[in-house]
């Protein structure tokens, strides 16, 4: 726990008193969109054939870095208002890909996996790199894989950043084994570029566990809808094997769904104070794994209803705990935890141990912070155990985790006196944060 134990010697800076809930909650909140599609969409469009468009994308710093990331490969990203002149829309216009390049990847996982199968494309050498964090991230299914399908790439810390990839304005493609339980984004990355390889891919994963599955199957509807052909281990596939053809990709003009994972606090804030929240265009039919939010909150006390005005979710004001793997839906755990943190009795969280390697090691630092505020929280080989108990107030520490950020501030709605450090982190997936959450308090 290298960054959670660092931060705590640093001297507090930046405190936010999180708003405490003097009643129920009850309001509606439009989230913007989704950190994984857009970061998808991003990449679809940029290997296209033809230009695309990208409606309602997040505006966050993970989003930024990776338009960023592909403008410096050449790829024209134009932000503005859409044809019909109504909402923010981005037309992205395909142009040869090359280097010389350097990419800030800062702490994104979408933008440190999915870019090099880009880079390698390109004709010139990509050099990338990014917060000191992201050379901790594991990134050796990406390079491993890459070399195998033909690239060169110079890696001084092997299988981490910052490294370099000599794009040869190409890649062979092929059959690759990967090991990836420690990110999910190995697969999504290699998929993703895939139908721009010579010979397309086929990724065996031969690992453990494979986690956030629900992302691999983003990345597959993703690709199938600008026209790529892919085989996956669902509906009869092999097991643990994905293949892409490779073809010429469709400009696509798509729209993009509200993030689910960032609307999670906003879910909870109804569930801890007994009230009731509604988010606007929740998809009828989605990958995302926020989805399963309504399944969990639900267990958890509260329901919801999917109408013409969004999802609607209501809390009675108790909250129970659960027995959960998120395996699948890891990144709910920050949120997850602390709801549990807030209920009438205790709760078990597995299945995800790769935790540790996400912006944080979440484990360790969801342990700690909670602890310190009188909680008691152990961690497990594979997850957390939460024995409810009363919470007082104190400085939740964040250890740049936007999910830390937003755990913190759902304690503090139940606990007087919780005061979040660098809440300014959580502009990594949802710079608008702090003023959405006083609005939807009416502080
Ligand atoms: O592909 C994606 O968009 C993501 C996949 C998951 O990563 P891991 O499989 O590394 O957990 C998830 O946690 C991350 O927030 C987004
Ligand atoms: C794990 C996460 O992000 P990343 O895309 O950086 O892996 C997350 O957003 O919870």
């Amino acid at each position: 726990m290298t960054a959670a134990a660092s931060a705590h010697t640093d001297p507090p800076t930046d405190l936010w008193p999180a708003p405490y809930a003097s009643g129920a909650v009850d309001a509606t909140v439009t989230v913007p969109g989704s950190k994984s599609v857009t970061n998808r969409a991003l990449v679809l469009a940029a290997i296209a054939a033809e230009p695309g468009w990208l409606r309602r994308p997040l505006r966050s710093r993970d989003t930024l870095l990776m338009a960023e990331g592909l403008r410096t490969l050449g790829v024209k990203i134009e932000e503005g208002v859409g044809p019909d002149g109504t909402g923010e829309a981005w037309r992205i216009i395909p142009s040869p890909l090359r280097g010389p390049a350097t990419v800030d990847v800062g702490n994104a996982g979408t933008v440190m996996r999915f870019l090099p199968p880009v880079a390698a494309l390109a004709d010139g050498p990509v050099r990338f790199d990014g917060d000191p964090r992201s050379h901790e991230r594991p990134l050796h299914g990406v390079i491993d894989a890459l070399r195998a399908l033909g690239a060169r790439i110079d890696d001084e810390r092997r299988g981490a950043l910052p490294m370099t990839v000599h794009g040869a304005g190409g890649l062979d493609g092929g059959t690759v084994e990967i090991d990836a339980s420690s990110s999910s984004q190995f697969v999504s990355a290699l998929l993703l570029s895939a139908p721009r390889f010579n010979q397309g891919v086929e990724v065996r994963h031969v690992g453990s566990r494979l986690p956030s599955l629900p992302h691999i199957r983003m990345t597959v509807d993703m690709l199938r809808a600008v026209g790529a052909r892919v085989d996956e281990p669902e509906h009869g596939g092999e097991p643990n094997v994905w293949r892409v053809a490779p073809s010429a990709l469709r400009g696509r003009d798509l729209v993009v769904e509200p993030d689910l994972s960032n609307a999670q606090p906003f879910l909870a804030a109804a569930l801890v104070t007994g009230g009731r929240v509604t988010i606007p265009d929740w998809p009828e039919r989605t990958t995302q794994p926020g989805d399963e939010l309504r399944r969990i909150f639900t267990e958890m006390g509260g329901s919801c209803e999917l109408t013409d005005a969004g999802l609607t979710f209501t809390g009675t004001g108790r909250i129970h705990g659960i027995d959960v793997d998120l395996g699948e839906v890891g990144e709910l755990t920050p949120g997850i935890a602390a709801v549990a943190a807030l209920a009438d009795s205790p709760s078990t969280l597995r299945g995800v141990a790769h935790l540790r390697l996400h912006e944080t090691d979440r484990l360790a630092a969801l342990t700690k912070e909670i602890n310190e505020l009188g909680g008691d929280v152990t961690e497990t080989e594979d997850g957390l155990h939460i024995r409810p108990r009363p919470l007082h107030g104190g400085v939740f520490h964040t250890y740049h985790d936007h999910r830390m950020a937003t755990a913190g501030a759902i304690i503090g709605l139940a606990v007087e006196g919780v005061e979040i450090e660098d809440v300014a982190t959580t502009a990594k997936t949802l710079p608008d944060f702090p003023t959405m959450w006083t609005e939807m308090l009416g502080v």
